[in-house]
């Protein structure tokens, strides 16, 4: 999966990226609720310019991303300083308030992570393959502390198997996170002229002793 991501990167094919920021993020964070100054995790980052509207709506920001060519591409598009350092593993650039954590995202532990208070995942989860979707989902859940708001950006489509982007249907992204998370369903938007259509949805991860 590395090496598929990283020729994806090396070769240009990187359509899913959006020249601006995602509208459902424009639209929905602001009523979310998340503290002021919250650091959102952003898995499977890429160089979304969606990580800059967070930090300007002054979020600290963690993205993680195994494309060493993303995270120099996103810093590219800024003069600000960058600053560079090691931990666990993981090649991290800081520039401003945005860190990004160059290496495999499930290999990120909570001991790292300790600071998350939200999260945001466009084209994450519908990066992965079926058999690894449960994994980010537990896997997020053990990032994220009781409480912690997010949005996620689910894709569904009528096309035969292969991805990504994955079709995930309503119904797998429920049983994916409702074990950990509330799940609310904000909005499906109408399929795009490739017939993707998008769902945007709020999740807020239980505390232990929460139903
Ligand atoms: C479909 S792209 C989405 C990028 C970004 N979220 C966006 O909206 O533009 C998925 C990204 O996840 C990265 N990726 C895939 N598997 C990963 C993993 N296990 N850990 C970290 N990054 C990963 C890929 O390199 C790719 O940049």
């Amino acid at each position: 999966m590395t090496d598929l991501w990283r020729a994806r990167w090396q070769e240009g094919r990187i359509g899913f990226h959006l020249p601006q920021p995602h509208p459902a993020l424009i639209h929905y964070w602001p009523s979310l609720g998340v503290p002021d100054h919250a650091k959102v995790l952003v898995p499977l980052c890429g160089k979304t310019l969606d990580m800059r509207w967070l930090a300007e709506a002054r979020h600290p920001v963690l993205g993680v991303e195994l494309a060493p060519e993303a995270i120099e591409q996103f810093l590219a598009q800024s003069s600000a300083p960058v600053s560079r350092y090691q931990q666990a593993g993981f090649s991290i650039s800081r520039q401003g308030n945005i860190e990004l954590w160059c290496g495999d995202f499930f290999h990120l532990h909570i001991q790292q992570a300790s600071e998350i208070g939200a999260f945001y995942d466009r084209a994450a989860l519908i990066a992965l393959p079926e058999a690894t979707r449960q994994r980010y989902a537990f896997h997020l859940a053990q990032l994220t502390p009781p409480g912690a708001k997010g949005l996620l950006v689910s894709v569904s489509h009528q096309g035969e198997g292969g991805g990504p982007p994955y079709s995930v249907p309503h119904q797998e992204v429920e049983a994916l996170f409702m074990p950990n998370f509330r799940v609310s369903r904000l909005e499906e938007v109408e399929p795009d002229e490739r017939g993707l259509s998008e769902t945007v949805w709020h999740l807020v991860r239980r505390g232990p002793l929460e139903p």
